[in-house]
């Protein structure tokens, strides 16, 4: 265990005079070439697209005498580093927010060279915020921004239909909180536990705001079912055991026709038959009007539905409906967050690059990833409530940013990978890597000032506490990443409360936005999960088939087991056996399908069938 002393000593600055790693090198790779400059070069050549925005902006960076201006290297001179420490740092008083991107190695002829980029990125948000169709794919409106000031929506009916949900919720959440809406035969007398069930952008804010923010002893405790995995969702209900009895199912998607959320549902609605429970008293969903869930829930007559607007997307939901119910469930101040959201936005819509956090974040991206992801994001929160910051922002970047073409159509394979857990735990797991392993990411540092509430600190040796040595841990990890050229931002929040969550979603919803105009892709839609879907539904189409195939000859007196390849002929795919296999494998493993002869292990051994002939089956 490393002493508070070594920590210090470790700092960098001071021993290091490399170059920066990344651009030596990789100017290597071009040598001979001087035009277009580093990694955006061989990776937009190789991907084979002509019009690349990165590649003209590295193009652009070149100096006169051809190098690259990233070049230059990191400042590494203790008081040059100082200086650009004080000359880019970002403070926002009102929030107690500082963004410091001092140890990003972007050049002033950098800064330059992205203006015009910039300013059209801030136009492109001033249009959206107005109501532009922003997401042309989808051909829908983006309008996160108007939750929290819905006097930005751009008519009367949207910025109506936001302030009457927020109210309804708050009444709804107070009235659970209360007591005044009871469950219906519970020895409680009152809800003491949420299920909410949902997947993607329907759980990660909802998930990262609980372990965030709610209380250690909240009005209602919250639980995910975030998957459709049996185990997990078995174990969420065991847990809540009798209490499933007060316990408030919360089900959340904006499709209302997510095949994992619907399984969740299904199979918590068995729970409460099994336990004589009436789920519809216990339910409430939040969709769009009109969906699949929607409709059931409506028919269904449960407790209650509130709206998911179109205009809103799933990883940009926390401050609809979707984030704040179970929040304000969980004794969570709602109107703070919106609260913090508003102040961050307002900040944010700066045209002054300098002035204006988010674009300082999407320009740190730019220049550390070169523009094409060429470097992942390593979130390293310094707090242990601040966990899933990281996952949450895995998918709002990810899902945002990594898309195969730009809006004009060029093939190019955009992204920005976002992983990370916590400091210093972390620090015991991979930094190892970050410090002198594969120089392939950038971290981002989110520090929290207070320790801990007034009164409670101690020291636990002379004039140091257990918080000043996770302070030691993240000064001392960051200066020793920059001491061997690793970049990294760090975020810095006084308090975690509701008002610097929501600021800090806010943050980041605002520089994946002008972070995706500078690199010119759609950060709204996500066509990506489109296939995995559908190749997800084809398979279950097989699996149908496979299994009235192996009912009919199971059926057969004697029951007649089959080879793979008789399966796959009879389902008249022969070029799927792979997947067939796998298919019967995964039943075999369930008790669903016996097998005659030879074992999973040796694939072209086994003869199957089935234990029961459904005779229904054969007619159907
Ligand atoms: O809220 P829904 O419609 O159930 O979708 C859940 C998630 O699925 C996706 O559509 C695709 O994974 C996400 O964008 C979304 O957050």
């Amino acid at each position: 265990m490393a002493s508070i002393s070594g920590i210090y000593s470790a700092s960098p600055t001071l021993k290091r005079q490399k170059p920066l790693l990344k651009s030596t090198s990789l100017f290597r790779k071009d040598s001979g070439s001087v035009s277009v400059s580093f990694s955006a070069r061989s990776k937009s050549a190789d991907r084979g697209f002509s019009a690349s925005v990165a590649r003209e902006i590295s193009a652009e960076l070149s100096t006169a005498d051809g190098a690259p201006a990233k070049k230059k290297g990191l400042v590494k001179d203790p008081h040059a580093l100082w200086r650009r420490y004080v000359d880019w740092l970002y403070q926002h008083k009102e929030l107690g927010l500082f963004l410091d991107v001092s140890r990003v190695g972007f050049t002033d002829e950098f800064v330059s060279e992205m203006e015009p980029r910039f300013q059209a990125a801030f136009k492109a948000m001033e249009e959206l915020e107005k109501g532009a169709i922003a997401n042309p794919d989808e051909g829908r409106m983006v309008g996160h921004y108007w939750l929290r000031n819905p006097k930005l929506a751009p008519n009367s009916f949207l910025r109506l239909q936001i302030e009457n949900t927020l109210g309804d919720l708050l009444k709804f959440s107070n009235d659970v909180v209360s007591g005044k809406i009871k469950p219906p035969s519970s020895p409680a007398g009152r809800f003491t536990q949420v299920l909410s069930v949902g997947i993607g952008g329907s759980a990660l804010g909802p998930q990262f705001v609980a372990e965030a923010l709610a209380p250690d002893n909240p009005p209602l405790k919250i639980r995910f079912i975030d998957n459709t995995d049996p185990a997990g969702i078995d174990h969420q209900i065991a847990q809540l055991g009798p209490e499933l009895a007060s316990t408030l199912v919360i089900v959340i998607s904006k499709s209302g026709g997510t095949p994992e959320t619907r399984n969740g549902l299904l199979e918590v609605q068995k729970a409460f038959r099994e336990a004589g429970l009436n789920f519809a008293k216990q339910g409430v969903a939040i969709t769009q009007e009109g969906s699949l869930l929607d409709n059931t829930a409506r028919i269904e007559g449960w407790l209650a539905r509130f709206p998911m607007f179109d205009w809103v997307g799933g990883r940009t939901s926390e401050m609809s409906a979707v984030g704040l119910l179970p929040a304000a469930l969980q004794g969570i101040d709602i109107e703070e967050m919106l609260a913090g959201a508003l102040l961050m936005d307002e900040s944010n819509r700066t045209t002054v690059v300098k002035n204006n956090p988010a674009a300082l974040l999407a320009l740190s991206w730019y220049w550390a990833s070169d523009g094409l992801g060429s470097k992942d994001m390593v979130v390293l929160p310094y707090k242990d409530s601040l966990l899933l910051f990281s996952r949450y922002l895995q998918q709002l970047v990810m899902e945002s940013i990594g898309k195969e073409f730009d809006l004009d159509g060029n093939r190019v394979n955009q992204g920005l990978t976002v992983y990370g857990n916590k400091g210093s735990t972390d620090q015991h797991a991979y930094i190892q890597q970050l410090r002198e392993g594969v120089h392939n990411f950038f971290v981002t540092f989110i520090e929290v000032l207070r320790d801990r509430p007034p009164g409670h600190d101690w020291e636990l040796e002379p004039g140091v506490t257990c918080g000043d040595y996770l302070f030691g841990m993240l000064q001392g990890t960051r200066s020793a990443l920059y001491g061997n050229d690793r970049e990294s931002i760090t975020v810095t929040v006084q308090e975690v409360t509701p008002r610097s969550v929501g600021a800090l979603i806010a943050l980041y919803e605002r520089a994946v936005g002008i972070y995706a105009s500078l690199v010119n892709i759609n950060a709204y839609h996500q066509p990506g999960v489109e296939a995995g879907k559908k190749a997800a539904g084809e398979v279950l189409a097989l699996q149908k088939r496979v299994l009235a195939v192996l009912n009919e000859a199971s059926c057969k007196e004697p029951v007649e087991p089959l080879t793979l390849e008789e399966v796959a002929d009879r389902c008249h795919s022969p070029e799927q056996i792979e997947m067939i296999y796998k298919i019967i494998a995964h039943m075999a493993a369930n008790d669903r399908a016996l097998i005659a002869e030879g074992s999973c292990g040796s694939p072209r051994s086994i003869k199957v069938f089935l234990g029961e002939c459904n005779v229904d089956a054969l007619y159907a």
